[in-house]
This record gives structure tokens, C-alpha cells and sequence, in this order.
């Protein structure tokens, strides 16, 4: 019997090769939009020749940062579908980032040093400890026992990650701490032994758990590990960083450009969902604590306003994921009310956000974006994924102003990337698809740093694979 997750793959292969067209069509990459004022050139990569170079001193070294490649050619890894089984392996790498208390009660931070651009590499993280489906860590809790008995910096650095007592006070580390290329001479007499209880905490509060698949495959398991120096990033639901796991490696990347000072935060959960689901996933599900974002303190002061909408959303959308996932499995060709519902409720949000005129832009980028899903449920089941009509000449202005508030609200994720190469497949009206596609490989950059213009092509294409809902 086929699998559901194939007949997904067959349906998206139909896409890829309308977009691999699409794609193709531009030639030689656009590369101008991702780094239009720059005038470094790298005779390594032409695409290069138009980056920003990064300088970065540290009191140790001084590195001039331009991207990857200055650390591992990824471009094989990821034209041949990025297998993590056969990741290359890395170097740590520390970029221009330190450690600090928040000023606002969410215990230690990251902050970067001097200002940064989008795709630029922050941190290159080799994981402490990793295990594979390992559902309740015991296996990893094993591994960190073993290594700190061991190793008296992996202890101190270890135990500088517990965050139990009150946020004020938790002692602040330094960066270096954590870099092993500089020799440790740390008085061990001051880092006091760890219970068993201690460590597990220490795990369940930092762990990250995430899919491994291989292309064309059903999901092959799951990684759980922890990253010492990446565990001090908080949370938010309008990040300015990403992340990228290569086999056991994690990668951040600035998602946007960024000034010195400014804090490097990741999300930890979907953040394009509404307020309600985000605090209901933060606070209950996933992480036990209440977010203090920005967008968050924001949307809780209007959330009266939206009430109504924000509850039938909740109501409808399980049953609106099992619409999106028959439509593209094919099982059935509906009708789809549960996405029809939700389309509903987005024209009645977006009206309601036109007459709210002391809102500010980006807050309204804010909201929609929340509720991207309101939008793409109908938009899958009723036109793309189940009927391939002929290209349409311009588009509904409620998609472009969609995935302009997914750009913005989160930076450099999955969905806007692969929604607008869809929305780019699409349309026929050139200037438009230029627009689409440009939006694309700038997501792509954010997503996986500065790469070769063919390999940012190649992942593009490859974003398709992923139903932009799910
Ligand atoms: C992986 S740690 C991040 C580093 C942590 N701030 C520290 O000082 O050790 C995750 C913890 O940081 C805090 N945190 C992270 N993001 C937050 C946010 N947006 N709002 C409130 N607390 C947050 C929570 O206590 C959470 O359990």
C-alpha cells in the first residue's frame, strides 16, 4: 500500500516541475537582491563577490565572516537532498555573540556584538550530547552523566545552563566559556556537584527534539540532543535568527539584519499561529513558561478585539489540518468546510485590522501572519492542490499581503518559503513572479545562509515538498 506521506511527495513532484521551470527560467540567480549593496569579491564564488563581509574580532582571533563556506562547502550535502547521514562534520564556532542578563525577567540571553545582515553565521554548535528516538532523554541523560564525570569544563559549562534559582540573579557566564579552542582553567572547587534530578531538569528545559527525514522518504525518527552555548537563546514568536541542523551540528543564522545589542532569539514552537495557541504550546505542551515577546505583550493588549475569531480558529483548525492532509493525499475531494470556515474568519480579521487604524503596520503583519493557516487551508483544498489550473494571471491581493506578514512576522521559515514558490507557480503576470521569487531566495538565505545561487535555486524547489500548512 502507498503511504500517505508518498502520495503527498507524487502530488508535490507535479509542483516541482511546474516550479524547477519556473525557477529555471531566471537563469543565473538574481543574486543582486540578496546582498544589493555589497562590493567584496570572492573569486572562490561569484555569488559571493556580491555578499557583505562580516568582520569580527575577538580577543583571540579575528575572522572575517562571510558565510558558510568559510567553514564547510554544504553545496553536495544539499543538491543531493540533504541526507543526514551523511552531514559533513564542522568545526564549533563562535561568532560575534555574548551572553547577558535580559533586562526584562527572562533570566540570560544572547545578544549579538556589532551589527550583522541577514544569513550571516552566528553560531556553529556541535551537539553535547545527541541520541536518536529517544523519547523520554534517558539515553542522552546516560551520555551527559558519562561526560561530566569526566570532564571538569563540560561540567562548569553544564551546570552554568541551570536556571533555578531566581532570574535577577543567575550568574551570567562568559561566552568563552564555552569555546573550546581556548585552554580552561577553571577553579572546579566553585562548580558543586549535580544531582540526578538537577541534570534531568537541566536537559528538559534545554533539549531540542526535531524530525529527521530523508527526501522522498516517511519521517526516519527523530534526534533529541543539547547544544550548550545555543541553550542560553530565548524564545519568540517575531524571532531574528534561525536555525539549521545538519547531522548533529546546529547552525544560526541572522534572519535579518541586525544592530549591535540587539538579542539573537529563535522560535521554539510554530509562531505563525494565533496568540492562543502559541501561549496554550508554550505554556502547557512544550515549555512551561508564559512568553514575554514583544508581539506577545502586544497582542495580549488587543486581544479582547479578536476574541471571537481567535476562538473559532481554535475550534476549527484540527479538523482543517485533516481536510489540507486528505486534499493533497487525494482521498477525497471534499467539500471542505472546516477550510472554508477559516477563510472566512481571515477576510472578517483582515477587515477588522483595516479599521483599526492606531495599529501600526507591523502589528498588523503581526496578527495576519498568526493566521496564516486561516488563509492557506482554503486556498490548498480549493484551487492549488486539488485542480491544477492553467497559471493565473494576477493574484488575489490577500495572498501577496499574506505572505508579506509571514516574511515579517517570522523570518526565514519553512512555510513562507514554500508558500511563495507555490503562489509563484501560480501566477502568470511576469513582474509579479519576479517579486514571488525574489521573496523566495531571500527566504532561503535567511533559512540556510549564503549559498551558491544554484543550490539556493535547488532548495527552493525542494521547499515544495512541504505542504505549507502542516
Ligand atoms: C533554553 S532556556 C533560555 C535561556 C534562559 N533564559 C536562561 O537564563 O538560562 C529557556 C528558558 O528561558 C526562559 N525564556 C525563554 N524565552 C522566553 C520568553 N520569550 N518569555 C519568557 N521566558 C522565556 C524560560 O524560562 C525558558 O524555560
Amino acid at each position: 500500500m502507498i503511504s500517505g506521506r508518498k502520495l503527498v511527495l507524487q502530488r508535490m513532484q507535479q509542483v516541482l516541475r511546474r516550479s524547477s521551470l519556473l525557477l529555471g527560467t531566471w537563469g543565473p540567480v538574481n543574486a543582486e537582491f540578496v546582498n544589493p549593496c555589497s562590493s567584496i569579491c570572492s573569486s572562490r564564488f561569484p555569488f559571493f563577490a556580491l555578499g557583505t563581509s562580516l568582520h569580527h574580532e575577538r580577543a583571540h582571533h579575528s575572522r572575517s565572516l562571510q558565510s558558510i563556506f568559510d567553514f564547510v562547502d554544504l553545496s553536495e550535502y544539499f543538491i543531493t537532498g540533504s541526507d543526514y547521514r551523511r552531514a559533513p562534520k564542522f568545526q564549533n564556532y563562535i561568532g560575534p555573540v555574548r551572553i547577558d542578563r535580559t533586562p526584562d525577567g527572562r533570566g540570560r540571553g544572547l545578544y549579538v556584538s556589532q551589527d550583522v545582515e541577514a544569513g550571516d553565521i552566528l553560531i556553529i554548535n556541535n551537539a553535547f550530547a545527541a541520541s536518536y528516538n529517544d523519547i523520554h532523554n534517558s539515553q542522552m541523560h546516560e551520555r551527559i552523566a558519562a561526560i561530566l564525570k569526566d570532564s571538569p569544563r563540560a561540567l562548569r559549562q553544564f551546570y552554568s545552563l541551570a536556571a533555578d534559582t531566581q532570574q535577577e540573579k543567575l550568574a551570567v557566564p562568559e561566552v568563552e566559556l564555552f569555546d573550546d579552542s581556548i585552554p580552561y582553567h577553571g577553579d572546579d572547587s566553585s562548580t558543586p556537584g549535580l544531582s540526578e534530578s538537577k541534570i534531568r531538569k537541566i536537559i528538559q528545559v534545554n533539549s531540542f527534539s526535531g524530525k529527521l527525514t530523508l527526501p522522498g522518504h516517511q519521517e526516519a525518527g527523530r534526534i533529541n540532543g543539547l547544544w550548550l552555548l545555543p541553550s542560553f537563546i530565548n524564545h519568540s514568536c517575531c524571532p531574528t535568527a534561525s536555525r539549521l541542523l545538519v547531522g548533529e551540528t546546529m547552525l544560526f543564522m541572522a534572519a535579518q539584519n541586525m544592530k549591535a545589542n540587539d538579542e539573537l532569539t529563535i522560535c521554539y514552537t510554530d509562531c505563525m499561529a494565533p496568540l492562543r495557541k502559541r501561549e496554550e504550546v508554550l505554556g502547557i505542551t512544550c515549555c512551561g513558561f508564559r512568553c514575554r515577546c514583544e508581539r506577545c505583550e502586544f497582542e495580549q493588549s488587543i486581544q479582547k478585539e479578536v476574541e471571537d475569531i481567535s476562538e473559532r480558529y481554535q475550534a476549527l483548525y484540527d479538523k482543517a489540518v485533516e481536510e489540507v492532509t486528505a486534499v493533497a493525499t487525494r482521498r477525497d475531494k471534499g467539500p471542505y468546510p472546516a477550510c472554508r470556515e477559516l477563510a472566512v474568519l481571515f477576510v472578517k480579521l483582515r477587515t477588522k485590522l483595516d479599521s483599526m487604524k492606531e495599529l501600526t503596520k507591523l502589528q498588523k503583519h503581526w496578527i495576519l501572519g498568526g493566521y496564516s493557516c486561516a488563509f492557506l487551508g482554503n486556498w490548498l483544498t480549493t484551487g492549488y492542490m486539488s485542480d491544477f489550473g492553467p497559471p493565473c494571471r494576477h493574484l488575489d491581493s490577500t495572498a501577496i499581503g499574506l505572505v508579506e506578514a509571514m516574511k515579517v512576522t517570522v523570518p526565514g521559515m519553512q512555510r513562507t518559503l514554500s508558500f511563495s514558490v507555490l503562489l509563484a507557480t501560480a501566477v502568470k503576470e511576469s513582474a509579479e513572479r519576479l517579486r514571488l521569487v525574489e521573496l523566495a531566495l531571500n527566504e532561503c538565505v535567511k533559512l540556510y545562509g549564503k549559498q551558491r545561487p544554484d543550490v539556493l535555486r535547488k532548495l527552493a524547489q525542494d521547499s515544495v515538498q512541504y505542504v505549507p500548512f502542516l
